[in-house]
């Protein structure tokens, strides 16, 4: 069998297009523009792309979009207040505090100090408490393109076998509350998982969520299932550049695989179309409008 290549980068134009198109009518009928701000300490070459693409993009689906750009030894107190004059800023309805911070700051403070309703990144304990209860809440991007892109290609997730590789906060954890609550039988792998490439042989869906570069070899994968590449590393390329792979060895898994998704041009840009349909969703709430359909969980 040679897989379904599942197109993110197709499927996020489609969410960034449905998303211009409801922030045009909350601009025509209600004079509102939902804003993001997007918070970025130190210098990180990864984070560098993803804010990059992140501003234009929100400027693209016409929304307004600030960055805050922190020196490294940024100090804790001075973070945290940031947080708070965004938590109180009328413009602003989305905040995300790009992670992993450094180290001498404590990004689980930082990150509950976020106004939960502007949390687009849905990393908030209240967020995630909303979630593993199943009551509406701000739900993590990664995950939530994940889900839409299984969603759009399965119809119904009901009694399907998923595998999450990776116990993460922001992919695994919420990855398995998101399959969980489309009635999947959900199995979180880890590190210490006993023999995973059996584990791993009896899903129907693969989310791959690691960081270890084609880690998630075509023999581990069962025939026809679905694979999700979470996972975004750089690697040496030719001529000094770098090139991205993901968790799963790509060409061996697509040949046993019914669908896959690439790098890049699978999780990634999903995610991104993801947050910005989050702040717009967020800036419904928050003006007591009705939500967006099909963007949310
Ligand atoms: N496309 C996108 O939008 C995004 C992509 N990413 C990418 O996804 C990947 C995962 O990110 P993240 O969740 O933050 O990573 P973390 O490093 O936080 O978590 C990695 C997880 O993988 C597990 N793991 C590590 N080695 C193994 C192994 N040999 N066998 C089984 N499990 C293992 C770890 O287990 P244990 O807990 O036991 O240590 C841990 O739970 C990265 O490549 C990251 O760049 C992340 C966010 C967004
Ligand atoms: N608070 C916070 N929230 C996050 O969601 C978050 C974060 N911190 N820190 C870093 C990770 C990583 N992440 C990516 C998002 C999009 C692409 C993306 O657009 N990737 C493109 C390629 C981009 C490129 O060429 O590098 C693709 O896969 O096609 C990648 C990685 C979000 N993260």
């Amino acid at each position: 069998m040679t897989a379904d290549i599942i197109d993110g980068k197709a499927f996020a134009a489609d969410v960034r297009a449905r998303v211009a198109d409801h922030v045009a009518r909350l601009s025509a009928d209600h004079g509102l523009t939902p804003g993001l701000a997007v918070v970025l300490v130190g210098e990180d070459p990864a984070s560098e792309v993803y804010v990059r693409n992140k501003g234009r993009q929100t400027h693209e689906v016409g929304m307004h979009s600030v960055e805050h750009r922190l020196p490294v030894d940024t100090s804790e107190a001075d973070l945290l207040a940031l947080v708070a004059q965004l938590n109180v800023d009328p413009a602003i309805h989305g905040i995300l505090v790009q992670l992993p911070l450094p180290d001498h700051l404590n990004s689980d403070l930082v990150i509950n100090s976020i106004e939960p309703a502007k949390d687009v990144d849905g990393f908030h304990i209240s967020n995630v408490g909303l979630l593993g209860t199943g009551q509406k809440s701000m739900v993590p991007c990664t995950p939530l393109g994940c889900l839409m892109m299984l969603r759009h290609h399965h119809g119904s997730l009901s009694g399907m076998n998923a595998v999450i590789v990776g116990r993460s906060n922001i992919v695994g954890k919420p990855m398995a509350q998101l399959l969980l609550g489309d009635s999947c039988t959900v199995t979180i792998a880890h590190s210490r998982t006993k023999d995973l490439p059996e584990v791993v042989r009896r899903a129907d869906i693969v989310v791959a969520a690691v960081g270890r570069p084609e880690m998630v070899p075509g023999d581990w994968i069962g025939e026809g299932a679905t694979v999700i590449d979470v996972g975004i590393n750089r690697l040496p390329g030719e001529g000094g550049k770098t090139r991205l792979v993901g968790d799963v060895d790509y060409a061996s898994a697509a040949e046993v695989a019914g669908a896959i998704t690439p790098v890049p041009g699978g999780v990634g840009p999903m995610t991104i179309a993801c947050l910005l349909a989050n702040t717009l969703t967020a800036c419904c709430r928050a003006n007591g409008l009705p939500e967006p359909e099909g963007l949310t969980a």
